[in-house]
């Protein structure tokens, strides 16, 4: 069995094979290619900490895999002396016909770069593919999540603005001056207040572990289009809830939405559908004026199209 490690997942990950690979994914999920459960989550005994294994099976020629990620979600660790990530993860790969384990691959990045390509892929099925504008970014949140989804979105969108808060103001600000080095540019922009980061957005992601919402139904212009990612109490507690009921809610698996939103059904939403039959052009949002949420809740088969597409990427450097 090999390891492959984060470093060497950063050299060979690029957002055009993600983005790829989460369409797969989601594609697969819709036509039965795969096959998974809602996580399992053991908690730390009186600490908000959990160890969730996400299993999956993926029937693809290219992204196929059959996988387990074994994830821990420690909100504790930034308040630690040496702050750690909250998301710390691994991917183990196995063969197909033996059982055998393949490898065993960090899953630190894969998590924050397949998650920001499971956005960009609703951003843009679900919103940009019905010609909606593109002209302002909101950004909450300016963790890791945070700043993947920044890189990525810059990647595939041409976003005018993109506004960046985040609770501890401090970290949007050295936020906004790195990325604006980086790319050469002046659109990133910091907001102190989350209110006037969100008014007048095309595009709002949410990364946060808040348990109270951050995005008020009043603050968001009819026709834009939410990714809500973060997880805190519950696994939508980013948004007020009376902005799920004027919305067209898509997710990305039913399995999971059957537990972890269940809080949301409990209050009498409905899911439109999940972001595959969009990609199928099974469904779509027909008013122009109506918000659409992606509420991403992860899935395991996204996390087996990326160990496999690092698996293969890594046997052919070592075999040149
Ligand atoms: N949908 C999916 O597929 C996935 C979702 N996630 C979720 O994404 C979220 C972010 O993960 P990640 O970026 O790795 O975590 P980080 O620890 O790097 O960032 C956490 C972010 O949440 C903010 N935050 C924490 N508590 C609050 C609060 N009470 N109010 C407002 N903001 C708060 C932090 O702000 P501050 O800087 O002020 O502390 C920071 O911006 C998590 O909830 C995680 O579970 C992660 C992976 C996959
Ligand atoms: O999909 C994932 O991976 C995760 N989702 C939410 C919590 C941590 C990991």
């Amino acid at each position: 069995m090999i390891y492959i490690d984060e470093d060497m997942v950063l050299k060979l990950i690029n957002w055009d094979q993600t983005f790829e690979a989460m369409e797969v994914a989601m594609q697969r999920y819709t036509e039965n290619r795969i096959v998974q459960t809602a996580r399992s989550r053991t908690q730390v005994i009186g600490k908000p900490n959990l160890l969730v294994t996400m299993p999956g099976y993926l029937d693809d020629q290219t992204y196929g895999a059959l996988g387990c990620k074994l994830v821990t979600f420690f909100p504790t660790n930034s308040d630690l002396p040496k702050p750690l990530p909250s998301v710390l993860a691994s991917i183990m790969l196995f063969d197909e016909n033996t059982g055998l384990p393949k490898a065993c691959v960090g899953g630190f990045e894969i998590t924050k770069w397949r998650t920001s390509a499971a956005s960009a892929v609703a951003t843009r099925h679900i919103y940009e593919k019905r010609f909606k504008p593109l002209n302002i970014l909101a950004l909450l949140g300016a963790g890791h999540q945070g700043r993947t989804h920044a890189d990525c979105f810059k990647h595939f969108f041409n976003f005018q603005e993109i506004r960046v808060w985040n609770r501890t103001a401090s970290k949007a600000k050295e936020m906004v001056e790195e990325f604006n080095k980086k790319y050469n540019t002046n659109i990133f922009k910091f907001y102190e207040s989350n209110e006037k980061c969100v008014r007048g957005a095309d595009v709002i992601v949410t990364t946060t572990n808040t348990s109270e919402p951050i995005v008020n139904r009043d603050w968001v212009k009819p026709g834009a289009h939410i990714n809500s990612v973060g997880a805190g109490r519950n696994h939508h507690s980013e948004i007020e809830e009376s902005l799920y009921f004027n919305a067209d809610v898509y997710i990305d698996h039913w399995e999971g939405a059957k537990t972890e939103l269940a809080g949301l059904e409990k209050i009498g939403i409905q899911f439109k559908a999940e972001v595959g039959k969009v990609i199928l052009n099974q469904v779509k949002t027909e008013d122009p004026n109506r918000i659409t949420i992606f509420q991403s809740l992860g899935m395991a088969v996204e996390d087996c199209a990326m160990s496999r597409l690092i698996y293969d990427s890594y046997l052919k450097t070592k075999n040149k």
